[in-house]
């Protein structure tokens, strides 16, 4: 038997499958056809997920395993910030440590588990990083600029100003008041932009910032690869970074910000290095569910989901009564 996980990090939901527990692990094909059928939130399992975080072997020195991201369309990403945590945990418990590194995309991330936030709330900080504002890296074209920091682009917004940052992966920031973060502009932009579009032709995830006092935002993200979603990491923490240099005056390096966002909140802090940035992520980390199935039924093209095993923990009863009394 194979045993996945439900996780989630803010809300931000997954399933998470250790590839070394099989004899003949998923290819990259039957990986996205798992991505995209497991994550279904009609008929997918257990209401579906905004992704598949894959576990395997790193050859890395001093790394504990690598992690790969499959957003619900069936996209890979670069990184995740939410699932960094729950894959962070998965191998803390694994492996018997506290403090290692996780194989990712385009670089090996530092992890530590931290002090629980409440029983059976989990938590752990990731580091979020490379960072860059540089069009090639987004990518962007076609908006006149090969950085955009904090500037008016009319093409999106008549009166925002908006920020593209690569966490490595791409997110367009816009500090925004509360009636802009009630509309449907989000929804709107994030659509278009995710969308054949001459701006982003990767697409992009888009995340709306409110502050609500010097040390507390709330970010809504609309992601790339799944649409809205409850909370987003690396959003999370690229509007951190984004509103420490709009806000030089503030001093925020260095400092903890909490981060408030549909699906509860989590804290960052950035950091200024001689040549670039990087940010601190800690949050929940919360196993919601264990699904035990066959091996040869992940094989299969076709996922009935009926033979999958499924036990639910009490964590996010835990969760939700922690966000209840610490989150106002
Ligand atoms: N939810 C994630 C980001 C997941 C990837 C994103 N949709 C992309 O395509 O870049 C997070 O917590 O960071």
């Amino acid at each position: 038997m194979v045993q996945l996980q439900k996780v989630h990090g803010s809300q931000n939901q997954f399933f998470l499958l250790d590839q070394t527990q099989l004899k003949a692990p998923l290819t990259k094909e039957e990986l996205v056809n798992l991505a995209q059928q497991i994550t279904k939130r009609d008929t997918g399992l257990l209401n579906g997920a905004d992704g598949l975080l894959v576990v395997s072997k790193s050859h890395h020195p001093q790394v504990l395993g690598k992690m790969q991201v499959i957003n619900a369309d069936g996209s890979f990403a670069s990184m995740c910030g939410n699932g960094l945590r729950t894959v962070g945990r998965y191998l803390a418990q694994k492996y018997h440590k506290e403090t290692f590194k996780v194989e990712t995309m385009q670089s090996d991330l530092r992890v530590s588990c931290k002090p629980d936030w409440a029983q059976d709330v989990k938590a752990v900080s990731v580091e979020i990083s490379p960072v860059s504002f540089q069009a090639n890296d987004l990518p962007f074209t076609n908006l006149g600029a090969t950085q955009l920091i904090n500037q008016n682009v009319p093409e999106f917004a008549p009166n925002l100003k908006f920020s593209a940052v690569a966490v490595p992966n791409p997110h367009l920031i816009s500090l925004v008041p509360n009636n802009i973060l009630q509309s449907n502009l989000l929804e709107k932009l994030g659509t278009r932009l995710n969308q054949k579009n001459p701006y982003f032709p990767d697409g992009v995830n888009v995340s709306f910032a409110q502050v609500l006092n010097a040390h507390h935002l709330f970010v809504r993200t609309f992601e790339r690869g799944v649409g809205f979603t409850n909370a987003c990491g690396t959003g999370m923490s690229a509007a951190s970074l984004v509103y420490a240099l709009t806000y030089p005056q503030e001093h925020l390096f260095g400092q903890l910000l909490t981060i408030s966002n549909p699906g509860g909140f989590v804290q960052t802090k950035v950091h200024r290095t001689a040549h670039s940035y990087w940010i601190e992520l800690i949050g929940n980390a919360t196993i919601t569910h264990y699904i035990d199935v066959t091996e040869s039924e992940l094989h299969e093209k076709q996922l009935g989901f009926s033979n999958f095993k499924i036990t639910s923990t009490t964590e996010n009863e835990a969760y939700q009564k922690f966000m209840a009394t610490h989150h106002k």
